[in-house]
């Protein structure tokens, strides 16, 4: 059998622990990291954080500063403009997932290196090279650079929002639907099923799983291992070079949710409702997902964030037109209405 060329491009390092965001400098100088440097941040963040971050790469070379309000084309041609007057040998993304995102798509465009410095445990794509660009014309992540190195200080990371932290468990249960659809497709088509970066991805979902157990008591010790939880998972992805074992059906409820009403909720929470749904369909144990998100205060049925009834049948049943390349449990002609509005009606979600 011949065997394709596969690239799988890591980070060199990755820095974890309590209160390292003052230890930036020294692992920049570590990294022989040089200026000039742009970094990347957002408006909340950058109240927050900024000064430690300053502090650390001011030493190191001219830094220029930018916020993001979001992680559309204009804001990525924005960055990307001063990027270009700035001339960076590192983009630094200093903020939550949108942050990141734009940060590592401008890095990839220009072919810079990319430092990831997460202050969320929101969502998997610190580590991974993929990135959710609003106005690419299509809903899900598209290429990015992987990024050189990653800070995750969780000081930093626990003091987010518990809405944040609880959208990183959602966003990382979702694998368990997500290896399901993956070995369903290559049963049903022939796709090519990686065991080893499945395997990782489950490893995060079982972790998330246990986390929603401890957070209650022990917010900083679950922050951490749910961080190292999304790592891995953001690894996974990097070494299939795709997302496939970190999204499947769940995540294409997610995507069409943020299509029909945009902004209403967080990735990670969106994730966690399809994740019932999908589980549901697969004829997983769904209760004990919705347990788990129950049990940290994530939400469980749309009307908690707001969205009615019929954009969540409505997004059931286009669910299977986002991504139509990837085969999933909801197969090429998707859902009925009548359907749509029967799961979502045993599995809790809508009443
Ligand atoms: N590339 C990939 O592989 C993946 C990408 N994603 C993408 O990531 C995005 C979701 O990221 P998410 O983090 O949920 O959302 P955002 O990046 O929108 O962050 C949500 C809010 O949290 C704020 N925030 C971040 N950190 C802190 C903190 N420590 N304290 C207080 N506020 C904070 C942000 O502030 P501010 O306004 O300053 O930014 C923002 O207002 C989606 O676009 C999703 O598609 C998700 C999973 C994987
Ligand atoms: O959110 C992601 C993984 O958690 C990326 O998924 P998509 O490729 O579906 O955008
Ligand atoms: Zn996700």
């Amino acid at each position: 059998m011949e065997i394709q060329e596969h690239i799988i491009d890591l980070p060199k390092r990755i820095y974890v622990g309590n209160g390292i965001i003052g230890k930036l400098k020294e692992y920049l100088l570590q990294l022989n990291v040089t200026g000039p440097l742009l970094t990347v941040t957002g408006p909340n963040v950058r109240k927050l954080v900024i000064n430690d971050v300053i502090k650390g790469v001011a030493e190191v070379g001219d830094v220029e500063i930018t916020e993001i309000s979001d992680s559309s084309v204009d804001e990525v041609n924005r960055v990307e403009e001063i990027a270009k007057r700035v001339k960076p040998r590192f983009i630094l993304g200093v903020g939550g997932g949108k942050v990141i995102d734009v940060s590592k798509y401008v890095a990839y465009k220009l072919n810079i290196n990319f430092l990831s410095v997460p202050t969320a445990p929101s969502h998997d794509g610190i580590t991974s090279p993929f990135a959710s660009i609003k106005g690419l014309g299509k809903p899900v992540s598209v290429k990015a650079k992987t990024p050189f190195a990653i800070v995750a200080d969780i000081n930093v990371l626990s003091s987010a929002p518990r809405r944040l932290i609880n959208a990183g468990i959602g966003d990382t249960i979702g694998k368990i639907v997500a290896v399901r659809d993956w070995r369903l497709a290559a049963k049903l088509t022939g796709e090519y099923y990686g065991d080893y970066t499945a395997s990782l991805a489950l490893l995060s979902a079982k972790h998330a799983l246990n986390c929603t157990k401890i957070m209650n008591r022990d917010l900083k010790y679950s922050v951490r291992l749910l961080t190292e939880a999304l790592i891995s998972s953001g690894v996974a992805m990097g070494m299939a070079g795709s997302t496939r074992p970190a999204s499947g059906s769940e995540h294409l409820f997610a995507h069409a949710v943020d299509l029909l009403a945009p902004n209403v909720a967080m990735h990670g929470e969106l994730v966690g409702l399809g994740t019932i749904l999908m589980a549901y369909i697969h004829g997983i144990n769904w209760r004990e997902i919705r347990k788990a998100l129950e049990r940290i205060g994530a939400p469980v049925k749309a009307s908690e964030l707001g969205i009615p009834a019929e954009t969540v049948i409505k997004a059931l049943t286009i669910s299977h037109t986002i991504r139509p390349e990837r085969y999933t449990i909801l197969g090429d002609r998707g859902l009925t209405w009548s359907s749509a509005e029967k799961i979502a009606r045993d599995t809790g979600v809508i009443e």
